[in-house]
């Protein structure tokens, strides 16, 4: 990296306040830990945590103020008699996954009754099952990650059923951290993809692309999968250089994030510089469908559009939404600007 960022904003990409880092958190980490451990811990916690659910992936969500929804936590019981009123004799609640712990010390749960009719749970519990690419983004801020995290282990666990050396079942322990192939001992854990995700600046004006696949009008940082072995840094040049031609300068580390779509990536955000006399574009029309310089100006008349726009409005750009790391990175290079324009 070219540049060192003040160490707590490198080390908590600055989502979080120290607060959290004060009393509680090292005893909430710990304890988390020892219920991926123990099996018997994790059975008992689930007894007394909180549950949420989903249906094929789709959390479940009651609405809070105008198009602002929260997920539900159910109790143990909560969720045993809804799946006894469903139908169910209640044995799938052991499936539940361990997710994390709240602030009250409460182990938090996910279970998926994709099994179920969603009709027949939703008449025993307020709320709707709904799609996570649109829920995501009517999520508040701190519920958002831990949505995307327990749709993510959820998927996990349905897609790595099979062990890849013997094609034998895998088993999962009881928080649902791991799966194992009692013939191979292979170990499974969930993974993430890293992604590097740039913002590359000119000086004065910053580029965005957008692939055919985007809705239209998005327009979003450049970004591509590390390929194995590469560093950071020579992922974000590979990827600079494969999509719109430039060589970067210079690199700084901004933050990371989980990003649940399609399926769990680890965005690893920064920002770049290009020098202004090699900044002619020459965009890969077959991994993106157009890329542009963007001023200042630019970025702060799309900003206004409420994002994601509705369905009638088709605004010529929008950018991404305040919860995915692009928002932050477009974000940051814009105080930037401000603060060059006011020294
Ligand atoms: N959170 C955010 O702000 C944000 C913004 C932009 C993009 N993203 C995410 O970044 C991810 C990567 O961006 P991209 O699509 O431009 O990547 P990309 O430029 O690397 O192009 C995708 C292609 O890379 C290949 N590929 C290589 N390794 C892969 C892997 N491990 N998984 C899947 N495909 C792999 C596939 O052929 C795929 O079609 C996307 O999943 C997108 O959702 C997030
Ligand atoms: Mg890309």
């Amino acid at each position: 990296m070219s540049a060192l960022r003040p160490l707590r904003t490198l080390l908590f990409g600055g989502h979080y306040s120290l607060t959290r880092f004060c009393s509680g958190f090292v005893s909430r980490i710990r304890y988390i830990n020892k219920l991926k451990e123990n099996d018997a811990a994790c059975l008992s916690a689930l007894q007394n945590g909180h549950i949420f659910l989903f249906h094929r992936l789709m959390p479940l969500l009651q609405c809070s103020a105008p198009e602002t929804f929260r997920p539900i936590a159910l109790s143990y019981s909560e969720v045993q008699s809804v799946l006894h009123k469903s139908g169910s004799d209640g044995s799938l609640l052991k499936e539940s996954i361990l997710i994390g712990c709240s602030e009250q010390n409460h182990a938090q749960f996910c279970l998926d009754v994709g099994e179920l009719d969603p009709a027949a749970i939703l008449r025993n519990c307020k709320g709707t099952f709904m799609d996570l690419r649109k829920a995501f983004f009517l999520l508040e801020g701190a519920e958002a990650p831990l949505v995307a995290k327990a749709q993510a282990l959820l998927r996990w666990h349905q897609i790595n059923r099979f062990c890849g050396a013997t094609g034998q079942l895998t088993q999962r322990n009881q928080a649902g951290s791991q799966r194992a192939c009692s013939s191979s001992s292979i170990v499974y854990y969930p993974k993430m993809s890293p992604v590097v995700i740039v913002l590359v600046s000119d000086g004065k004006r910053c580029l965005l692309g957008r692939q055919s696949s985007f809705p239209r009008g998005l327009y979003s940082a450049l970004a591509g999968f590390c390929d194995i072995g590469e560093t950071l840094e020579e992922a974000l040049r590979r990827e600079v250089a494969e999509e719109v031609g430039l060589e970067v300068q210079s690199i700084i580390y901004s933050s990371s994030q989980h990003w649940p779509f399609p399926n769990s990536s680890f965005m690893l955000a920064c920002h770049a510089t290009v020098s202004p006399a090699h900044s002619q574009l020459n965009v890969d029309h077959l991994e993106l469908e157009d890329a542009r310089w963007f001023t200042e100006e630019e970025i702060t008349c799309a900003l206004q559009v409420k994002a994601p726009p509705w369905r009638d409005h088709r605004p010529a750009v929008w950018l991404p939404p305040k919860h995915a790391v692009a928002h932050r990175l477009i974000m940051e290079w814009k105080e930037q600007q401000h603060s060059k324009d006011t020294e």
